[in-house]
C-alpha cells in the first residue's frame, strides 16, 4: 500500500487526510464480485461505511447496488449512477420526506423495520398512487459475538421487527393495497468473522421463510444482511477477504427456493482496507512515566478507536522498521481536548521526531463518514492512488 513513491508524494502534502488505494479497493470488489457471481448472489453496498466519491465510482462500476439508510445515501447512490433497480432503502427511523423521496424514485424495495412504518410507507404509496415493494427486517436473535456496540440482531436492539410481532405483519401486508412484499432482511451486526454466526442466521432465515410461506406469502428474496469482518491486528497479510468462504456458508446453509434471489449487504469488508489516516507528530512529550505522539488528527477524524476501543494498527511511514533498534513505546493520542482522544496507548514504534508521518491502517469503513466538526476542524479531504 505504501511503496517509497507514495511516502515521497505524502511529504509534499498537508495532513491530515484520508489516503486511498484505489488498485486495492477494485482488486477487493472484483473478487468479491467474482465469488458472489459463482453463487448467484447479489450484492448491495452499503453506503453507510464509506460514501467517497471515487470510491462510489469505483464501486457502482462493478456493478454492485447500494444498501442506504438514509434519503440522501438513496439520493446519492442514483446520483453516482447505481441502478434503482438495485437500491434499498433501511433504517429504523425513516422519515415521511425521506419515504417519500424513495417512492418518488422509484426505488427496488424498502426495508422495513416496525409495524408501524409498514403503515406509513402504506399510507404514504397510497397517495402518490404507487405500489411500495417492502421486505421486512426481522430481527432473529441471532448473537453476532462482535462489539456490543455493534451488535444488531439481538432482542435488546432497537433494529428490526421481533419474531414475535410476526403475526401483526402478516395481517398488515394482507390489507395494505399500496405494499408489495418482496421478501425477509436480516443483519445481525457487523465485524463478524465467525462463521458459525453466518450459519446460524442461515438456521433462522430459513426457519422464518417457513413461517412466512406455511401462511401462503411467496418470498422472492433473502437478503442476509451485511456485517462480514476485516483483519484490523494485519493489513498487509490477506488484506483481501476470503469472499468465498463466506459465501459459501449461505450456499451451504440457507435454504433457497427456485426463482429465489439471495441478497446481501456488504460494507466494511470492501472499503476498509484500502484506506489509511494519514498524519504527522506533531510533538514528542516525554513524561516521567509516558511518551506521548501528538498527532494532527484525533476523534474528529477517526472515531472508532475512541468509540469501540477498535484496535488500528498505526505505523510510522518516515522510519523504516526493518532498521528499528530503538523501540519506544508511546501512546498516540489527538489534539482534541478530550482524554478519550487516544488512538492507543503503549504502541511501540521507532523512536519518532516531530514531522513524522503516521498512517492508522484499515481505516476505510466507518472513519472519513463519521469524522465531526467538534472543536471547529477542518473536514477532512480524500487523497487517491490509482485513478
Ligand atoms: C442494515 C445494515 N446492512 C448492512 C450493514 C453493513 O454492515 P458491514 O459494514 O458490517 O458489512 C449495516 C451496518 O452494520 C446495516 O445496519
Ligand atoms: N460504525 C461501526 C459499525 C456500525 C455499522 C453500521 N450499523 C464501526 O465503526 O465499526
Amino acid at each position: 500500500m505504501f511503496n517509497d513513491n507514495v511516502i515521497d508524494r505524502f511529504q509534499g502534502l498537508e495532513t491530515p487526510f484520508y489516503y486511498y488505494d484505489l488498485d486495492l479497493l477494485r482488486r477487493t470488489l472484483a473478487a468479491c464480485s467474482e465469488a458472489a457471481g459463482k453463487y448467484g448472489f447479489h450484492v448491495h453496498y452499503a453506503m453507510k461505511a464509506n460514501f467517497d466519491e471515487q470510491v462510489l465510482k469505483a464501486i457502482q462500476s462493478y456493478g454492485f447496488g447500494a444498501d442506504c439508510v438514509s434519503g440522501n445515501e438513496v439520493l446519492a447512490a442514483l446520483k453516482y449512477g447505481f441502478s434503482k433497480d438495485k437500491v434499498v432503502f433501511a433504517g429504523v427511523g425513516k422519515s415521511d420526506k425521506e419515504i417519500i423521496a424513495a417512492l418518488d424514485a422509484d426505488i427496488f424495495c424498502f426495508n422495513v423495520e416496525s409495524v408501524q412504518e409498514l403503515e406509513v410507507i402504506n399510507d404514504l404509496a397510497a397517495a402518490r398512487n404507487k405500489k411500495a415493494r417492502v421486505a421486512i427486517r426481522i430481527n432473529p436473535n441471532v448473537d453476532a459475538h462482535t462489539h456490543h456496540y455493534i451488535t444488531t440482531g439481538l432482542d435488546e436492539n432497537k433494529f428490526g421487527i421481533n419474531t414475535w410481532q410476526l403475526n401483526d405483519v402478516a395481517e398488515k401486508l394482507r390489507s395494505s393495497a399500496s405494499l408489495e412484499f418482496v421478501g425477509i432482511h436480516f443483519h445481525v451486526g457487523s465485524q463478524i468473522t465467525d462463521m458459525e454466526v453466518f450459519r446460524s442466521l442461515c438456521v433462522r432465515i430459513n426457519e422464518i421463510q417457513t413461517w412466512f410461506e406455511d401462511r401462503g406469502f411467496t418470498i422472492k428474496i433473502l437478503n442476509a444482511g451485511g456485517g462480514l469482518g476485516v483483519n484490523y491486528h494485519s493489513p498487509d497479510q490477506n488484506n483481501i477477504a476470503d469472499f468465498d468462504s463466506y459465501f459459501k456458508v449461505f450456499k451451504d446453509f440457507l435454504n433457497v427456493k427456485p426463482g429465489q434471489e439471495v441478497h446481501f449487504e456488504l460494507g466494511r469488508v470492501l472499503v476498509a482496507q484500502s484506506s489509511a489516516l494519514i498524519s504527522r507528530v506533531l510533538y514528542v512529550k516525554n513524561g516521567q512515566r509516558k511518551n506521548f505522539l501528538v498527532l494532527d488528527a484525533g476523534m474528529t477524524e477517526l472515531i472508532r478507536p475512541m468509540l469501540y476501543q477498535a484496535y488500528h494498527q498505526i505505523d510510522n511511514l518516515s522510519r523504516t522498521p526493518e532498521n528499528v533498534t530503538d523501540a519506544v513505546k508511546y501512546d498516540v493520542v489527538g489534539p482534541i481536548c478530550e482524554s478519550t482522544d487516544c488512538f492507543r496507548k503503549d504502541v511501540e514504534l521507532p523512536q519518532s521526531y516531530r514531522g513524522d508521518i503516521i498512517a492508522v491502517r484499515t481505516a476505510g469503513a466507518y472513519g472519513q463518514v463519521m469524522a465531526s466538526g467538534y472543536n471547529l476542524r477542518t473536514p477532512i479531504q480524500s487523497v487517491y492512488s490509482g485513478e
